[in-house]
């Protein structure tokens, strides 16, 4: 049974249609991107989905049930992209009071916030106020407080922005210890690297309607091109044949080929390997999830155009 289902949720502002009939579902223990560009409607949907908005017209399943913000936000950690930390108070302090607004009593807060204070090495922070962090700092508690109450459900809206390449991964191996023991993530962002590398399902939304999902692995399975890399200890001379064709020379000694239809990679590696030239190497070429996103988008204004909800 999904953790999360969307049934055709719409929501309509004034003179936009930000989220336009969008369904998916997302599985217990999956860490599910959220892809899309400026204005497509991602933090719409999110805050449907954390109860801050009610959809105007679909529904939303928590668990199998009709979404009860009341009672299901106890179940959900929220990170949005902008900070909601209290400036002046003391970090130990306000770890504590999130956490107990999270339904912990005193003391499982106290030891949940040590260990995670101990585990992404912030025990000196106790005392400090909030304005004395750097922005990466503060992205670091804010993460904490969202997953220190272990909340089935974990959106995190671009977690890593501010943060160094050290404590990104840090938090990166945070977030796949948490999906192993069970919570289900919801990653929303514009680094498509990020996704390849953390999520195993996406969802691209544009203009307010999905327009593709499914796991990462088959969606680059779904936009391949046929292309394959060949490495030789040198560039054969002849290189014409009805399987293939030649898309470029690389400097390394390799050739990038794109298979025609009909053909198979045995078909090329038979014609290489009735030359001379030995092979060093043959691998398939996927595009990568930036270039699926840009081929998608692409013609879409870089920034939405206003569409009337009457249209
Ligand atoms: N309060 C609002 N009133 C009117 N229109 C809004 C409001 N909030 C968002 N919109 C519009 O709804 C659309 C979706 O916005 P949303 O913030 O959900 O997009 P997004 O995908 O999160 O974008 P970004 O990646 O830039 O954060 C945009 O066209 C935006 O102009």
């Amino acid at each position: 049974m999904p953790l999360l289902e969307l049934r055709n949720l719409k929501k309509y502002y004034a003179t936009q249609k930000a989220v336009d009939d969008i369904s998916f579902s997302i599985e217990p223990g999956q860490i599910f991107g959220l892809l899309g560009p400026n204005g497509a409607g991602k933090t719409t949907l999110l805050r449907m989905i954390t109860g801050i908005f009610y959809p105007d017209d679909g529904q939303i399943l928590f668990d199998g049930k009709p979404f009860n913000p009341e009672k299901d936000i106890q179940h959900i950690g929220y990170m949005p992209e902008e900070r909601g930390l209290y400036k002046k108070m003391k970090i130990g302090e306000q770890a504590l009071y999130l956490a107990q607004l999270k339904g912990l009593s005193k003391d499982q807060a106290l030891q949940l916030i040590k260990e995670w204070f101990v585990k992404l090495e912030m025990q000196s922070w106790w005392n400090k106020k909030v304005e004395d962090l750097s922005k990466g700092m503060s992205q670091k508690l804010q993460f904490v407080t969202t997953v220190l109450h272990r909340p089935k459900l974990i959106i995190l809206d671009e977690p890593f922005s501010g943060l160094d390449p050290v404590n990104s991964n840090v938090i990166k191996e945070e977030i796949f210890q948490l999906a192993k023991s069970g919570s289900t993530v919801i990653f929303s962002t514009h680094r498509m690297e990020q996704v390849e590398e953390i999520c195993d399902h996406i969802a691209l939304v544009n203009k307010g309607q999905k327009i593709l999902d499914g796991t990462v692995k088959g969606v680059k399975q779904r936009f391949k091109k046929n292309l394959f890399r060949i490495g030789f200890e040198a560039l054969p001379a002849i290189n014409t044949n009805q399987a293939f064709e030649v898309v470029k020379e690389n400097n390394d000694q390799s050739l990038i080929v794109k298979i025609n239809d009909g053909y198979t990679p045995n078909d090329v590696l038979r014609f290489y390997l009735q030359g001379n030239t030995p092979i060093t190497s043959f691998s398939e070429i996927l595009p990568s999830l930036n270039e699926i996103f840009i081929q998608l988008v692409e013609g879409t204004p870089a920034s939405r155009q206003f569409q009337n909800v009457t249209a």
